[in-house]
């Protein structure tokens, strides 16, 4: 297992171990008086094989860093690593093909599409990029997921957790180097979001995969490897081999809850 604790974000000769890398990452939104900084200068990597949860309380800036991270928005400055890759200089189309290529999402509400199957959604990545599936492929990520009997189905006709497995399933079918996870278990109920959890944390065991995931759970946080706290635009804490408790512990700290 690899030791997280012994590693810290300025090591050059581990940079080449990161699946995604932000060195001195500004946003701001908008401009002159009204405008925000929601990323004030983060610098931080993500090993390869590893999950990690980022929190932080309210307007903290997940989002804007799950989105620049993933190359969804682009920083106002500093740049970002994924895959290997440089992506904050890099066109629209070839970004966009990286994402789609090397990049999965889960998201909080699934975001299948209603009208297609099961294996429609789980498929759509591969033909949004012209691949033809590969069958054997397809159905391994269909019973890694335990949908095996419902391929069929459309969305509606299935319970959350089983929705969020159709849409991990598609996080995983091109293969990608990384998977950026919004609340993933932010609908589900406590038992399938330990499921899915538990689905996640297989995903990196086995699959190699690298999952950055935003939550505002402590125990789905102590799902991870590590934690990291954002607090107004920046890195605040680290978490290692995280407990629920210790997290909460933090989180309040940080003025997530209100005090006490
Ligand atoms: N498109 C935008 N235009 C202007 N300001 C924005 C925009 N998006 C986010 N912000 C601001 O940037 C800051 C960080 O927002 P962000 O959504 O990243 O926080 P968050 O930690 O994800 O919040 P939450 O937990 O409430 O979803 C906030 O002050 C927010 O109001």
């Amino acid at each position: 297992m690899l030791d997280l604790s012994a590693r810290t974000a300025t090591l050059p000769f581990m940079e080449n171990t990161d699946a995604v890398r932000l060195e001195a990452v500004h946003k701001i939104y908008g401009r002159g008086g009204g405008s925000v900084e929601a990323l004030a200068g983060v610098t931080i990597g993500f090993p390869k094989g590893t999950m990690t949860a980022v929190m932080g309380p309210s307007g903290s800036g997940k989002t804007t860093f799950l989105h620049c991270a993933a190359g969804l928005d682009r920083p106002t400055s500093g740049s970002v690593t994924l895959d290997g890759r440089e992506i904050t200089g890099m066109r629209e189309k070839a970004l966009t093909r990286l994402r789609r290529e090397r990049v999965g999402f889960v998201f909080q509400g699934f975001n299948l599409l209603p009208a297609l199957t099961v294996l429609q959604n789980i498929t759509l990545p591969l033909r949004l990029g012209g691949h033809r599936a590969d069958d054997a492929l397809v159905a391994s990520v269909i019973e890694r997921v335990g949908l095996a009997g419902r391929v069929g189905h459309r969305p509606a006709e299935l319970s959350g957790g089983q929705q969020q497995r159709v849409a991990i399933a598609r996080a995983l079918v091109t293969r990608p180097a990384v998977i950026f996870a919004d609340e993933p278990t932010g609908a589900l109920d406590t038992r399938t979001a330990l499921e899915v959890l538990g689905l996640l944390r297989e995903v990196v065991r086995t699959g190699g995969q690298t999952i950055v995931m935003v939550t505002h759970d402590p125990v789905a946080a102590s799902h991870a490897d590590q934690v990291v706290f954002l607090a107004d635009g920046t890195l605040v804490d680290r978490l290692d081999r995280p407990e629920a408790d210790t997290v909460a512990k933090r989180m309040t700290n940080l003025g997530a809850w209100g005090r006490s």
